[in-house]
């Protein structure tokens, strides 16, 4: 004889009624949000018959914003709550900026999907007062200042553009854009990702796109930029396979590989490194990174083309890619940079994205 209690859950048979609810976690910003409602929309019309719930979650570092941003590990600075909460299940996902993933996940967390791409280039955005006279970082007069917190997107500009200024600039993009255009603002421009501006629905106030080229000012986008990172629990089998279909394997690949120069180069601290990666061919990916010094008298530079079919082979692409970097004088430069963080932790004023 078997109590109520004990009885198993039988789920009625009525067409309706979806058997299977996965708890999307997700921060709390606007940004945020906008990413995952792509996630749990995108993931809905491949499994109608699954119930997706967003959970929205406040990070450490969003509720200090007065702490330095180091002072939280650098690595997984956003993530660990959210990861608490995957392996106390109660969340089944989590969606992630991918260039925010730490490159090396917590035991039992994978990172089980990578959907398609957004732009991944950084671009210049102009203060509203100054549009229609400047537009591009080669427009801007000696002492301009650039808004920026962070590392790399310095470094690279100041060795193309020695003669601009920069400081500091943090927040979600709108209070960013707010303090660009203020009327007593001392910036001239920002340089934001063009992937947050077109979630937000904010391209219009784009002047210059950069990359690579002369034109492009030069400058290679952050590892993962304008790409999603879907993490689960490494042994929830149902989870994984749902997600597969979500996946784009040329972007997961081109991913993979930027993801490997950082995490070999890195030995546990976020670094200020760019990266660029594009198919060139039959399964051919060409991956360029660069580390700048903060000053940008230093730099070290490398291109690479290679077959990849793989996610063995797109680790061992960085990989390679990460050892000539070094023999090109990269761990100089690292060394520098993380002997200042090292003696400086509470004043660190730069943020590694
Ligand atoms: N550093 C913060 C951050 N993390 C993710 C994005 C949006 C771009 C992306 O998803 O790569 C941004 C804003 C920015 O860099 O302008």
């Amino acid at each position: 004889m078997s109590t109520p209690a004990m009885q198993p859950v039988i789920t009625p048979s009525d067409s309706h009624s979806k058997s299977v609810t996965i708890r999307v976690g997700t921060r709390k910003s606007a940004l945020a949000l906008k990413q995952a409602d792509y996630v749990v929309s995108s993931l809905s019309k491949l499994h109608p018959d699954v119930n997706f719930e967003i959970v929205g979650m406040h990070s450490a570092a969003d509720k200090d914003k007065v702490t330095a941003l180091y002072n939280f590990g650098g690595k997984g600075l956003w993530t660990n709550e959210l990861e608490a909460g995957l392996m106390a299940r109660e969340l089944d996902i989590i969606v992630h900026s991918l260039k925010d993933m730490p490159t090396s996940l917590p035991d039992g967390c994978v990172l089980a999907c990578v959907p398609e791409r957004e732009d991944p280039r950084d671009v210049v955005v102009v203060k509203k007062a100054l549009e229609g006279r400047y537009n591009s970082l080669a427009d801007l007069p000696a002492g301009s200042v650039v808004g920026t917190s962070s590392v790399r997107r310095m470094a690279q500009i100041r060795r193309r553009y020695p003669a601009l200024e920069f400081r500091d600039m943090r927040g979600n993009i709108d209070t960013r854009l707010k303090k660009l255009d203020a009327e007593d603002s001392d910036y001239s421009v920002l340089i934001l990702a063009a992937a947050g501006l077109s979630r937000m629905g904010l391209l219009g106030r784009v002047t210059q796109y950069l990359d690579s080229t002369t034109e492009g000012g030069g400058m290679l986008h952050a590892v993962g930029q304008g790409g999603l990172g879907i993490e689960a629990r490494a042994d929830d089998e149902q989870t994984l396979r749902l997600l597969k279909a979500l996946e784009s394997n040329e972007v997961m690949l081109a991913a993979e590989a930027e993801r490997s120069v950082m995490r070999t180069l890195e030995g546990g601290c976020s670094i200020p490194i760019g990266v660029e990666t594009r198919w060139v061919g039959d399964n051919r990916l060409r991956l360029a990174a660069t580390v700048v010094s903060v000053d940008g008298t230093q730099a070290a530079d490398d291109a690479l083309e290679q077959e990849v079919k793989t996610r063995e082979q797109a680790v061992e692409f960085g990989e390679e890619v990460a050892r000539r970097l070094t023999e090109n004088g990269a761990q100089k430069i690292l060394d520098v940079i993380n002997a200042e963080r090292a003696a400086n932790p509470s004043t660190e004023k730069w943020v590694p994205a």
